[in-house]
């Protein structure tokens, strides 16, 4: 089997008091086993209610209205809760943002990392529990003699190295990162950056990664969809996308970034706002803030064109070229 994940035309809805928040609608994408796919796009475009869906996390008012995903060739969309327990974090695993927030202040680093074994391995002994503690620390380059120390005793860095380690307690093939590096400073990012492709290519681990950064996509990920309103316009190698971009918001949200490692000026630099997804505007999405808006982007939404390579363009004016 080619693929470890195939997601098929998934639309993920919330319910609130006043409607429906259509906030992913025909989602497509594949992911080949130890590939790494990076999803980015300005906050509310549906990155993170994607990865909830394939981990089966949704919030209670939001469910899965379409759509497959396939899981190893099984689809797990429509799982029931005790379905998605055999995947959650044993095959399906996710590295939150916010270490600080995540871990419990309380508690023991090995306590909190035995828990997460023991929850999903119950029959494993604590001597067993321990010793897969320790071989994680040692997997995510943190000192075994710092094994029973409090969070508050770690730095924002090695906190980020315990929430991967957690992440993977269970050996999990596919891990979603969801802002891995954000609120860490430059240089320990970039060791965050490094540890996350050591342990892809020692685990073969495929990988779905969150975030609003460019450059992290590009040091991190192998593929990269680009997310607009709930909606995937552009996805291919993350080298095509950012060098032969072709839809106009990955044009504006690319050009954003000057040099992917400089400034980042992204959100200021994209005139209007994203559509309320109460009510989206119709045919493509991106119309209203779109220069090249042609009649047609109003009345109809964009198939994904083919452009070769495995790279694919939602936009009725590539279309036309
Ligand atoms: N529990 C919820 N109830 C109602 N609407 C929600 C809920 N969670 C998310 N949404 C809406 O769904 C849309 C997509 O949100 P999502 O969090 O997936 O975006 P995101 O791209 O991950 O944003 P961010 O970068 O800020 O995390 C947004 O319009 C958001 O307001």
């Amino acid at each position: 089997m080619e693929h470890i994940l195939e997601v098929k035309n998934l639309n993920t809805f919330f319910e609130i008091s006043q409607g429906i928040v259509r906030a992913v609608e025909g989602v497509n994408f594949n992911l080949k086993y130890s590939e790494s796919i990076g999803l980015v796009g300005e906050s509310g475009c549906g990155k993170t209610t994607t990865a909830l869906s394939v981990m089966g996390m949704l919030p209670d008012n939001g469910f899965i209205e379409h759509g497959e995903i396939f899981f190893e060739g099984k689809d797990i969309a429509k799982n029931t809760e005790a379905q998605w327990q055999l995947y959650r974090w044993s095959e399906i695993s996710m590295i939150f943002q916010g270490a600080m927030n995540a871990l419990n202040p309380v508690m023991k680093i090995s306590d909190q990392i035995t828990e997460a074994i023991k929850l999903h391995e119950p029959d494993s002994s604590d001597k067993a529990a321990r010793e897969r503690v320790l071989e994680l620390f040692h997997l995510v380059g943190l000192d075994e003699k710092r094994v029973d120390n409090y969070p508050h005793e770690f730095s924002g860095g090695m906190r980020q190295r315990v929430m991967i380690a957690m992440a993977l307690a269970c050996r999990p093939k596919l891990i979603i990162g969801d802002e891995p590096t954000t609120a860490l400073d430059v240089m320990v990012q970039a060791q965050i950056i490094e540890l996350i492709n050591d342990l892809r290519e020692r685990l073969n681990l495929s990988m779905i990664a969150i975030t609003h950064d460019l450059s992290i996509i590009s040091e991190i990920c192998d593929i990269v969809a680009v997310m607009y309103a709930g909606n995937i316009v552009e996805i291919g190698n993350v080298r095509d996308v950012i060098r032969q971009h072709k839809h106009p918001y990955a044009k504006k949200l690319i050009n954003a970034f000057p040099n992917i490692y400089g400034k980042k000026t992204m959100v200021e630099s994209i005139p209007g706002d994203p559509p309320n997804l109460l009510n989206p505007p119709s045919g493509c999405r991106f119309h209203p803030r779109c220069e090249y808006c042609l009649p047609v982007c109003k009345e109809s939404s964009p198939e994904l064109i083919d452009l070769g390579n495995e790279h694919f363009v939602a936009c009725h004016i590539v279309g036309r070229n």
